[in-house]
């Protein structure tokens, strides 16, 4: 897909050819011989108007150059009569009307293609976008633009593509009229370019208010998900009225510059048919008075063929504005795309990263947020199988640390060696598999307890057995059981209608089900009480040499049996050991243990 192109007549269309390639020829195509079916069809009409107003045979009329039309029906043997015109007349147009089926089938197949190709491509680069890449993205930008903005995408292709058919028409009407008046046609066609200066300025004031829309649109999205994600919080504090104040302000200003736009379009449709009759108006006066010679009938047809192109005109003109009035979506889409594709993960190698990920050795780590140090000098080591825990208060960097170890976040400086290999040159998604994370947060989706346990996996009797030691394991087998629809009960959006606890319990057998070589457990029971907080500590143990564990804990308790503790303050490790060690040297960590103790 070409995101690289200037906003220009032509840019658009290489824009376009990028994603539909050589089908759009076949478009133009089409939509080009429905305009000359139609501009045929009618040019038919003129043999007949040759006929009335001669009242002789179609052929014998002196009618401009268009009257080689009556000698190809001629030499066709059709009978220059008026059955034998209007026959050829309904035959055309059925013939177009055929044509136009099968353009608008196309026409739908391509809104079809294009759509499922950009969302498609959105969504593999929102996959293949690094963590720190996505921090530097805004969620409501890109669900407008995932949404709303690729909709409006293919509304300013329709645009684009239906102003090329009307103009097809328009020209074989054009070419039509110059063929039976030359000079009656070229005074119409001057007028009309001079007025369609009018136009102009509407176009480009449309085209700025376009922008303003998407960006609007961008702003509206990012409020609504989250008043979307907070509303529990916003309800039981009454913030949700003043946050409705934000969102009707921008709700308006949307509106406001839709109405603007709005009003633009009205001036440019009702002014529309008006420039158009005092334009052909004023060159029939001017024809009149000053060439009263002129050939009569012969300004008859090209007057009927400038009546037709006027609907032709207007519609050529709706299909612009809408072109125009969607270019704020192409702009703010191929925008995006272009930024997540500055966003993109470092490839690293294509090899599957090994099941065992080894021992893993941070070397004089340094972590800066713009220019904010939040680690320096942090060297470590995590064997492989052990159990490690990080401690220190909050904001000193724990979770940072583990989103370098899990490759989130790059290390402004030092080296992180996974298996003796640079984590730099890793294959990140590969790693990836074979971790297990359980945030502060707990991530709930909004489905099935099945479903977020097995993440979608199809029910077989292998991992319905998975499944079951799973939800044993995460002390869930209870409360599962207590539920009407069992591990079928759907746990509402971000797990609304189970507990804070349920739901932590819910992401710690979700990582037990993915059976990992690594597992992070940042706070992973913080919100139990102490008999289930106990249950799962003793299976999480079972995990104790079998795999590596890091925990992130401030319950000094859960990581008694930790084989080293990373006591962290002041952007560094202060102090390193066993539980029992570091109570007895540390006194750091002795003042933690002592908080805690009342
Ligand atoms: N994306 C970010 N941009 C800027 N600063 C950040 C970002 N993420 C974290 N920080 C800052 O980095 C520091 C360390 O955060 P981190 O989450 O690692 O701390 P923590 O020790 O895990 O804290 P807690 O125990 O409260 O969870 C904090 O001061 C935080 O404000």
């Amino acid at each position: 897909m070409n995101t690289d192109f200037k906003y220009g007549f032509w840019g658009y269309f290489r824009f376009y050819y990028s994603i539909l390639g050589s089908r759009l020829y076949l478009f133009i195509a089409l939509n080009i011989l429905v305009g000359l079916l139609d501009g045929v069809g009618l040019a038919l009409f003129v043999p007949l108007i040759t006929m009335l107003f001669d009242s002789g045979a179609a052929g014998s009329g002196s009618i401009g150059n268009v009257k080689y039309l009556s000698d190809a029906l001629a030499a066709l043997n059709i009978p220059l009569n008026m059955s034998g015109i209007l026959l050829v007349v309904a035959l055309l147009f059925s013939v177009k009307g055929l044509i136009r089926f099968i353009q608008m089938q196309f026409f739908f197949r391509m809104r079809f293609l294009f759509i499922k190709k950009i969302r498609a491509a959105m969504l593999q680069q929102l996959n293949d976008i690094s963590y720190s890449g996505f921090l530097q993205l805004d969620a409501g930008k890109i669900q407008n633009n995932l949404t709303t903005e690729i909709s409006n995408l293919f509304a300013s292709m329709s645009g684009y593509f239906y102003t090329i058919q009307y103009a097809g028409i328009l020209i074989t009407y054009y070419l039509l009229a110059f063929a039976a008046n030359f000079q009656f046609a070229t005074l119409v066609i001057i007028s009309g370019v001079l007025s369609n200066l009018l136009f102009k300025k509407v176009f480009s004031k449309t085209q700025k208010l376009s922008g303003d829309v998407s960006q609007k649109g961008n702003f509206f999205s990012s409020f609504l998900i989250q008043a979307v994600t907070h509303f529990r919080y916003l309800k039981a504090t009454n913030y949700f009225k003043r946050y409705l104040k934000k969102l009707r302000t921008v709700v308006d200003e949307t509106e406001q510059l839709n109405l603007k736009m709005g009003r633009l379009q009205a001036l440019s449709e009702g002014m529309k048919e008006p420039v158009a009759i005092i334009v052909i108006g004023t060159v029939i006066y001017i024809q009149f008075r000053f060439f009263p010679g002129s050939n009569k009938s012969t300004i008859l047809v090209s007057l009927l063929l400038f009546y037709r192109s006027l609907s032709q005109l207007s519609l050529l003109q709706t299909s612009w504005q809408h072109f125009i009035q969607n270019t704020g979506s192409v702009r703010s889409v191929t925008r995006m795309i272009k930024q997540m594709n500055q966003l993109r993960e470092p490839p690293g190698t294509l090899q599957e990263e090994p099941a065992d990920i080894g021992s893993i050795e941070l070397t004089d780590v340094a972590v800066q947020y713009d220019t904010m140090t939040i680690l320096e000098n942090v060297s470590l080591s995590i064997p492989l199988n052990q159990t490690v825990a990080f401690v220190g208060e909050s904001g000193s960097g724990k979770t940072t640390l583990a989103h370098v170890i899990i490759g989130l976040i790059p290390p402004t400086s030092g080296s992180v060696l996974i298996g003796n290999r640079s984590i730099e040159t890793m294959n990140l998604p590969s790693y990836r598999d074979k971790i297990g994370y359980i945030a502060q947060d707990p991530v709930v989706f909004n489905d099935t307890i099945f479903n977020n346990v097995t993440f979608f996996a199809p029910p077989s009797p292998e991992n319905n057995a998975r499944f079951r030691n799973a939800v044993r394991d995460a002390s869930l087998e209870t409360f599962i059981a207590s539920l009407p629809n069992r591990e079928q009960t759907h746990v509402g959006d971000n797990g609304i209608y189970i507990s804070g606890g349920q739901k932590q319990r819910l992401s710690i057998a979700r990582e037990l089900y993915k059976n990992c070589s690594l597992f992070v457990l940042d706070e992973a029971t913080s919100a139990l009480d102490s008999a289930t907080e106990n249950s799962i500590q003793q299976n999480l143990d079972l995990l104790h040499g079998n795999r590596t564990v890091i925990i992130i804990a401030h319950r000094l308790a859960t990581i008694k049996k930790a084989d080293i503790i990373y006591v962290i303050k002041n952007k560094t490790i202060q102090a390193r050991g066993t539980f029992d060690t570091l109570s007895r040297e540390s006194e750091l960590f002795r003042n933690m243990i002592a908080a805690q103790q009342y």
